[in-house]
């Protein structure tokens, strides 16, 4: 086979032939590859073995969330593995699994491994790096998010409204006009803003969340961050670094956060040392403070590794926020005829409730909860990397290395875990009777096994209640003071990433100041 292709290079001498046809051939090979008498074929030959392995895990960078959707509609429950080019994920569904994940000793198995891979901190990140074992310096930006900030959440509504609606004005007010008066938003990009100016509020101080080099350094680290890593993960060692560097201009948004942060973070720390009536000013009441303020005892963080934690922070709280707002307004302008009774829920007394109280309208939450379902951004979830060989009580081994993950968005989207999965229901979550008790047990922000938007058991989204109160305020602002239309989008919305589906930057809403 090889001779042959030889022969057939020189003789066409366009090896671009040669490439597409070898991509040909193993595209069908691949298609096949389930069918026994190919099965059998390739079966005899280790190097075809090889070479579609390799091609199954490239593929997977383009593919993997439609290969995961497809292998586990052919899976019946059972687990099965996805290549990448780096190593083997093995994917399971079962609730007896995802248990004895949830209970695995950190030493077997561990997101921040996975989170490590993902971002390549050493090298992305000012040489930030953590330690594979989650917990084994405390969790302090955990319960940072979690009880300072989510405690903290009726009282930030206000400022929150404040940089949403100022946001969502500056997008329409910039945005290019159309003839019949109408702004046309590129979705995403405005999401991005949107989500940056409104964490940032949260995060920062004034001096730095009001400061435009700070602000577009911080919307752009976690694109670069991600970028960076995305090269250093598939590139050879030799050049990567150096073409993650030259892709994001040296690193530039990082050096230009960490270099803003750093010191205001040194004199935090140097304050938070002395006795209260000798700082001379009150405690700063911001995600800063709360993550100073947080870590653990014992260890003596340096400021370099609590700035590393504070961007590793502002990464996950930004980039997911994003996509999920995008997604959620996509939803929102696809399906106008839930647009009036949205509108009735926002001119009750449950919006003041909402306001005072950071939770209700379920009417919202409901829609939004169908929008995280059906067009949840990443495919897999609960994703644990085995630090050292970890085999389930069934005997299923996850080798040292390797990736153990929960297919949650294929399974949310199978009519055994919601009747009529693949209809889109903006009402599908409010109770038939809407006792409190049931309202509280459907909400999107809830946790557990059958939810798993948020993870499973002790590792959940801290951030999920602000979450929520954030993607409520945007449909809240853009429902109350806009009417808006989504422009046609031509093929799909989004761009598959691995397991991720980002939303294509086309996509445009056409928005103009409602008339009432
Ligand atoms: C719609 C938006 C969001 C989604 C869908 C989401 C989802 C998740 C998930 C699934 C996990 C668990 C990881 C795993 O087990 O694989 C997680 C963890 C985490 N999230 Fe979020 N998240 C969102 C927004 C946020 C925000 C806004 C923040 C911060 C304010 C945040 C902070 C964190 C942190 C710190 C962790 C690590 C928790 C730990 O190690 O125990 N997230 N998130």
């Amino acid at each position: 086979m090889i001779n042959m292709l030889q022969d057939l290079v020189q003789e066409l001498h366009q090896p671009s032939v040669v490439f597409g046809l070898v991509c040909g051939l193993l595209y069908i090979l691949s298609v096949c590859k389930d069918r026994p008498q190919f099965q059998k074929v390739i079966s005899t030959s280790r190097i075809w073995t090889t070479v579609l392995n390799k091609y199954l895990a490239y593929k997977y960078l383009l593919n993997g969330a439609s290969m995961i959707e497809e292998q586990y509609a052919q899976s019946n429950g059972q687990p099965f593995v996805i290549r990448t080019p780096e190593k083997m994920n093995i994917m399971v569904t079962s609730s007896a699994h995802i248990q004895e994940i949830d209970k695995a000793p950190r030493h077997q198995l561990s997101l921040h491994a996975v989170a490590k891979e993902f971002l390549q901190p050493k090298n992305t990140m000012n040489g930030f790096e953590w330690k594979d074992q989650r917990g084994i310096e405390g969790t302090g930006f955990v319960r940072a998010i979690r009880n300072l900030l989510t405690a903290r959440l009726p009282e930030l509504i206000p400022r929150l409204s404040t940089v949403i609606e100022d946001q969502i004005q500056a997008e329409v007010t910039q945005a290019k006009q159309t003839k019949d008066g109408w702004g046309r938003i590129p979705l995403f990009a405005a999401a991005k803003h949107i989500v940056t100016r409104t964490n940032c509020a949260v995060f920062f101080p004034a001096e730095l969340s009001s400061n435009p080099e700070f602000v577009q350094a911080a919307l752009e680290f976690p694109e670069d961050v991600f970028f960076a890593a995305e090269i250093i993960r598939i590139l050879p060692r030799g050049i990567a670094p150096f073409l993650a560097k030259l892709a994001t201009k040296n690193h530039k948004s990082t050096t230009v956060m960490y270099n803003f942060l750093y010191p205001v973070v040194q004199k935090r720390m140097e304050l938070s040392c002395l006795a209260p009536e000798l700082r001379g000013e009150e405690e700063p009441n911001d995600g800063v403070q709360w993550l100073i303020n947080t870590t653990p005892k014992r260890e003596s963080w340096s400021t370099s590794r609590l700035v590393g934690e504070i961007m590793a922070v502002w990464y996950g709280s930004l980039h997911t926020l994003a996509i999920a707002t995008t997604y959620a307004l996509v939803d929102l302008y696809s399906r106008p005829e839930y647009i009036k009774s949205l509108r009735a829920e926002l001119s009750s007394s449950m919006f003041f409730q909402f306001q005072s109280t950071s939770e209700g309208l379920p009417e919202m939450d409901s829609f939004l909860k169908e929008s995280a379902r059906l067009s949840a951004f990443e495919s897999t979830g609960v994703r644990r990397q085995a630090l050292e060989d970890f085999r389930f009580s069934d005997g299923l081994l996850v080798p040292k290395g390797s990736w153990v993950c929960v297919p949650h968005r294929a399974m949310m989207r199978d009519d055994r875990h919601f009747p009529e999965a693949d209809r889109f229901d903006g009402r599908r979550f409010l109770p038939r009777l809407p006792t409190p008790e049931a309202l509280e047990a459907s909400r999107l922000s809830q946790r557990s096994n059958e939810w798993l938007v948020w993870g499973a058991g002790r590792i959940t989204c801290p951030g999920r209640f602000y979450a929520v109160v954030v993607l409520k305020l945007v449909l809240a602002n853009m429902l109350q003071n806009y009417d808006a239309e989504l422009e046609p989008i031509k093929g799909s919305r989004s761009a598959q990433w691995r397991t991720a589906l980002i939303p294509r930057a086309g996509i445009t809403l056409k928005v103009k100041p409602r008339q009432i």
